[in-house]
């Protein structure tokens, strides 16, 4: 039933038709087409491995010899033929196999021709499980590292190089090698490889005369066969072939990133995310030829993996590598070899300090009776697992206590507010109490009940955050113990990476926590923004029903600030404020009155009264009414005080800065700063006719001074201004909905009752001079 969907024409272009049975059953993409179309520098159908050989990797054996870096490799989907073309059959050998056996000919014939003497090494390198192992040779278990020497460029450190004289010993080491590669059966292929097989072939080329001072050419051929990138549900690969099947796929996906990056000419190339880039590094993006193979099943099965290979082989395309050929003078070969001299007294020393360790290691391990070293990693499995579950139980005590404190503090917070109301929830409704509502006394004590459990978990979360913090440092011991309680190296690998699962698994409870905690603080808040919300729309909707009711009883009075946002910012944008103390004006009847004040009862109005400018730098912090008088189109500000005098004397109704007491008074219970002294500003031109009460908000306000006789005159003569008595003070109560102060009493005890009509004047003038605190007068703009 399988059908072969991949087409190739013209040897280079690739044709990967629509599966075709899928999208007939899927009604949303019937009529979306899947075929695809790839242009490549070769492509071959169903072709033996002597052509591709021929096609591929035979023309970079030339420059290998030459003194070139090359590398071939073959990229694909699991069971796709990698390890086919790479290393082949017996029947049909791979590129390896015929590579070799195609520099050892070019070697022969240079030597029949007797000029260069070649010299050629192999080594045989598997990457398992992000690990490098030596497959040459035999007794080699260990784990090996990659280096970078800016010369040589990325090689594996301590690595066996066979000196080999002829094509067979390389076949031998590759077989050998082969046959000590991690492979196993999954469901897409028997002979799965678990690991990335890299084969590096060395060739040095020097004249075959010894005091030649030409240099050597170091040639460097690596062939890699590649891990499958595979699908656990295709697989169907548990335990651990799917956690190999895991860094296979992380390697090949870094080496995707890699191709990608390098294929959009990005300045960062990310060859450090997996061993296998790192190896890979100077193939890729450096000093090398390149030849990637990528392998495709033709199967209609295979189509999404088949496409994706193809996809990255596309892109790959596009990756542009310098090649240069790598001639070793004798200079340079001495600081080679100081540098691998460097190398090897590192490694020495890296060696003497495992040595050490393994001294280190008790007797009954180092003796090396087998079921003594399985009881003692059995052991140190039993202390991990034993760490790893308490760790795990102490997190989720954790939670529970963070938990339960969240909840006590809900608590706390609703008998605290219980008790704050208690009162008032008598005073309101006395007889409304439900007979088994609790008593204050109740609240009272449920909250220092509370108050008490929550220091209790305050307690236990203290003391189960040291039992977990010492159970990490426990974990953390058990980890440095690991390569001395447990030497199979294989059972070390799966420990650590149970251990490593189990850390994660704690890992994710502590985050579920956080990520609980965060959220709940999260809704607390909303609900906080909700209330607010719900606060200013209940006031803004009150300030602008009162508002409207100030302005059908009080007309031509003044809002300081508005109420909202967009109401105030236009105060807000005029820059800094002049605060005036306000007044309310005097009722007509009560001119007479004031104009018998006696002159002590003045200078009292004129102390307690501060007619100095403000600067106030925040609107907010202006509270209250204000009414205006319209002076020649400015607004001017009359207080109360100055009523008798401005009655006795029409020069004196503009009230001169310089006569201003220095105290400031009533704006200090807004919440207003002591104020600065206002600079002295130069006299406005008057604007006559422009008096609407209306016109003035914004309005520029001139420094008050005392007017000139001549302007005196000038004002006699000119029609009359509307004046404070024109104006009607705000009724009484409309002002204590306010908040506006009328300290009745206060003003009895200063004065002392001398007599009583002029006292009774006198205070409804001190009365309403209080009713407005401040009038704002925006300085410097004009209208
Ligand atoms: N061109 C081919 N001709 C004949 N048989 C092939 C060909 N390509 C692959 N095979 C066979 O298909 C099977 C899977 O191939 P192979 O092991 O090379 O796949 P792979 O890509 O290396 O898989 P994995 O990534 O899992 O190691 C093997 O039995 C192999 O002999």
């Amino acid at each position: 039933m399988v059908q072969s969907i991949c087409r190739v024409m013209d040897g280079r272009l690739v044709i990967l038709l629509d599966p075709g049975a899928s999208a007939a059953n899927d009604y949303l993409r019937q009529d979306k087409s899947k075929e695809k179309r790839f242009a490549f520098d070769q492509a071959f159908g169903d072709v033996d491995t002597k052509t591709l050989f021929t096609a591929t990797a035979e023309p970079l054996i030339k420059s290998v010899l030459q003194g070139y870096n090359a590398t071939v490799f073959a990229y694909g989907s699991t069971g796709a033929g990698k390890t086919f073309t790479m290393i082949g059959t017996p029947v049909e050998p791979g590129i390896m196999f015929r590579s070799v056996e195609e520099i050892f000919r070019g070697v022969e014939a240079n030597a029949e021709e007797g000029k260069d003497c070649f010299s050629v090494s192999c080594s045989f390198v598997e990457v398992y499980n992000e690990n490098f192992r030596d497959l040459a040779c035999e007794t080699s278990s260990g784990i090996l590292d990659l280096r970078e020497d800016p010369v040589c460029g990325s090689y594996v450190a301590g690595i066996t190089e066979v000196q080999a004289q002829s094509v067979q010993e390389v076949m031998d080491l590759l077989q050998h090698g082969n046959q000590r590669r991690t492979t196993e059966p999954t469901a897409m292929n028997v002979t799965s490889s678990r690991s990335h097989a890299v084969l590096q072939v060395r060739v040095e080329r020097r004249a075959s005369n010894p005091s030649s001072v030409s240099g050597t050419l170091m040639g460097k051929l690596s062939m890699i066969d590649l891990a499958g990138s595979e699908r656990a549900a295709e697989t169907k690969n548990s335990g651990l072939r799917l956690l190999e099947g895991a860094k296979i796929n992380r390697s090949l996906l870094a080496l995707g990133n890699c191709i990608n990056a390098l294929a959009s000419g990005s300045s960062f190339v990310p060859y450090r995310d997996s061993k296998l880039t790192r190896l890979l590094k100077d193939s890729l993006g450096g000093n090398c030829k390149t030849v990637m193979i990528a392998n495709a099943s033709p199967s209609h099965l295979s189509y999404e993996d088949t496409l994706n290979t193809l996809k990255y082989a596309n892109r790959a395309k596009n990756i542009r590598v310098r090649a240069k050929q790598n001639l070793v003078t004798p200079g340079e070969h001495v600081s080679q070899y100081e540098h691998a001299i460097a190398d090897l007294r590192n490694e020495v020393s890296i060696l003497k300090a495992k040595l050490a360790q393994r001294s280190a290691v008790p007797d009954i391990l180092a003796g090396g009776d087998e079921n003594e070293l399985k009881e003692a990693s059995e052991n140190w499995k039993l202390d991990l697992i034993r760490n790893l579950e308490s760790r795990t139980s102490l997190q989720r005590s954790l939670i529970d206590v963070e938990r339960g404190l969240v909840q006590w503090r809900v608590e706390l917070d609703q008998a605290k507010e219980m008790i704050v109301h208690w009162d008032e929830r008598m005073v309101t409704s006395p007889g409304r109490r439900r007979p088994d509502a609790r008593s204050l006394d109740d609240w009272k004590e449920a909250m220092s009940q509370i108050e008490e459990n929550i220091k209790e978990n305050i307690e236990t979360r203290r003391s189960l955050a040291e039992r977990l913090q010492q159970n990490k440092t426990g974990g953390r011991e058990l980890q440095k113990q690991l390569s001395q309680r447990v030497l199979n190296e294989d059972l070390r690998a799966f420990l650590e990476l149970i251990q490593r699962v189990q850390v994660l698994e704690v890992e994710r409870l502590e985050l579920d926590h956080f990520w609980e905690i965060h959220r709940q603080q999260l809704e607390q808040r909303d609900q906080e923004i909700a209330m607010l919300r719900e606060q200013l729309r209940l006031r803004n909707g009150h300030i602008q029903q009162q508002r409207q009711e100030l302005d059908e009883k009080v007309p031509g009075h003044v809002f300081l600030l508005g109420s909202t946002l967009a109401e105030s910012s236009p105060v807000q944008q005029r820059g800094p404020l002049r605060v005036m103390q306000a007044w309310a004006p005097a009722r007509e009847d009560d001119e007479e009155r004031v104009a018998s004040l006696s002159e002590e009862a003045e200078d009292f109005l004129q102390d307690k009264i501060n007619w100095r400018a403000l600067e106030v730098p925040m609107a907010s912090q202006i509270k209250g009414l204000a009414q205006l008088q319209q002076n020649a189109g400015t607004s001017r500000l009359i207080a109360a005080k100055a009523v008798s005098r401005a009655w006795k004397d029409p020069a004196m109704r503009s009230i001169p800065e310089a006569r201003a007491p220095r105290r400031p008074l009533a704006l200090a219970q807004g919440g207003v700063a002591p104020p600065p002294v206002a600079p002295p500003r130069p006299p406005q031109p008057r604007e006559p006719g422009n008096s609407s009460p209306s016109q003035t908000r914004g309005s520029t306000c001139p420094p008050l001074r005392r007017k000139s006789s001549l302007e005196a005159q000038v004002t006699a003569l000119a029609p009359r201004q509307p004046s404070i008595g024109d104006m009607r003070s705000p009724p009484r109560g409309l002002l204590r909905a306010h908040g506006v102060a009328v300290p009745q009493r206060q003003l009895d005890k200063n004065l002392g009752v001398r007599d009583k009509s002029r006292l009774r004047a006198r205070s409804e003038h001190s009365r309403l001079g209080r009713v407005g605190r401040a009038l704002v007068t925006p300085t410097g703009v004009p209208r």
